[in-house]
């Protein structure tokens, strides 16, 4: 014990003297970078400061290098000392126990690495179960406009919490009632005498005996002041609500007894203001509009929606991840993705909801170049602010106080 000891604390003041010019070195090191900085000359009181600082870690640095090495020789003599006195008690076992002792780190560290290597996929999945989750619920609306509520399920992984939200029931039912037969679909809407409020603020009504008729393949925009319920007309025909009263018809049907999601995910084209990007490839994204799509669909819409000269010039061209929530591009290049994306399924009905205040004038012009290509041959409500939006419109509703208040 005695030599043990001794044999100890000679490598502690050996080696804390090796830490110490290590410290001294560090010191030399800061300082001279620290002096290299222009402020250090003009700012007396900030160098001050920033030197107390350096001192106080270098101290700090010192004493913990200390602690580590004295504890660490301490360990490694005393098990020097075990193996001696073993091996004056019996050498045989001290053999045997150089044998088995490594074995069993090895297959310890081996099984250990098994396991970290495990645990980082499991992180992986984590991560990527978040994601999707994340992105599925704060996009819920696109996710419901696309009808790909089965499809987004890929997040269940992600957590008890997201398995209720999973578990509430729909208050209007996803599937089931009629489906009219593409080839006899004129795309014409009626709103007959819609009133509603919002289920969370019952006594304030935002629409009141609202009349407005689609007709099939002509463009209606709807003007009127922030806050008038111009976007829940809109809400209404996806029917993320149903009215409180009047009916909704679609070709004279009330759209409360049609699929919802043949009607989301076949019928009706949405886009917003605000596009939402999955944190996916371009092709995934646009594919999102229609699963089934082979890549010379995703191409060919992505053409009509002005989008295919900007995606192929990227390097990765349609393989180009576009970031949480298309962080990565522009606006006018998120919107010209969502506006491909709601092509791709070919919708009979198009819902463009101020799909170009968000832009400035140039990409407003390409996009806008775009919608007027993809709204031709459709049925088309416009909700807009701007004049240049809806000046190639059929008809012009101004809308006050919940109904119609003028047409041109
Ligand atoms: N989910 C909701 N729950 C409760 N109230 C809502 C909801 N969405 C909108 N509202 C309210 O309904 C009213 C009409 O909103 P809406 O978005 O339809 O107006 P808007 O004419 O499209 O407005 P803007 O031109 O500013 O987009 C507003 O008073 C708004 O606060």
């Amino acid at each position: 014990c005695f030599v043990q000891g001794l044999v100890t604390s000679g490598y502690i003041i050996l080696l804390s003297r090796v830490g110490e010019r290590v410290a001294a070195d560090m010191r030399k090191t800061l300082f001279a970078s620290l002096l290299r900085q222009d402020v250090a000359f003009f700012d007396a009181n900030k160098t001050g400061q920033l030197v107390n600082r350096l001192t106080a870690d270098i101290q700090e640095f010192k004493s913990s290098f200390k602690l580590v090495i004295s504890q660490g020789l301490r360990s490694i003599t005393q098990t020097v000392g075990c193996f001696v006195s073993l091996y004056i008690i019996s050498p045989k076992l001290t053999g045997l126990t150089v044998v088995v002792l490594p074995c069993l780190v090895g297959a310890g560290a081996l099984f250990g690495s098994f396991l970290r290597k495990l645990s980082r996929l499991a992180q992986d999945q984590v991560a990527k179960a978040t994601g999707v989750a994340d992105e599925a619920l704060g996009n819920v609306r696109t996710v419901k406009a696309f009808a790909m509520e089965e499809r987004e399920l890929q997040g269940l992984s992600s957590g008890a919490r997201v398995f209720e939200y999973l578990a509430l029931v729909p208050t209007i039912p996803l599937s089931g009632g009629g489906r009219i037969p593409s080839n006899s679909l004129t795309g014409r809407v009626d709103f007959m005498n819609i009133s509603f409020s919002y289920p969370t603020r019952p006594g304030h009504q935002i629409l009141t005996r609202f009349n407005l008729t689609l007709p099939p393949s002509k463009t209606v925009a709807i003007v009127g002041e922030s806050g008038g319920g111009k976007s829940t007309v809109a809400s209404l025909l996806e029917r993320f609500y149903d009215p409180t009263s009047g009916i909704v018809m679609l070709d004279g049907l009330d759209i409360r007894t049609l699929d919802l999601s043949w009607l989301r995910g076949q019928v009706i084209g949405f886009i917003n203001q605000e596009p939402v990007l999955f944190g996916s490839s371009i092709m995934d994204n646009i594919r999102f509009g229609k699963p089934e799509a082979t890549d010379a669909e995703v191409i060919n819409a992505a053409k009509q929606a002005n989008a295919h000269l900007f995606i192929t010039g990227f390097p990765d061209g349609y393989n180009t991840v576009v970031g949480e929530r298309g962080a990565t591009l522009s606006g006018g290049q998120k919107q010209r993705i969502a506006i491909a994306r709601a092509l791709i399924k070919n919708p009979c009905i198009l819902v463009l909801d101020e799909a170009t205040s968000a832009l400035d004038a140039e990409s407003e012009r390409v996009v806008q170049e775009a919608l007027d290509r993809a709204t031709s041959g459709r049925t088309v409500l416009i909700i807009a602010h701007r004049l240049s939006t809806i000046q190639g419109a059929d008809l012009i509703c101004v809308m006050s106080n919940g109904c119609i208040v003028e047409v041109k």
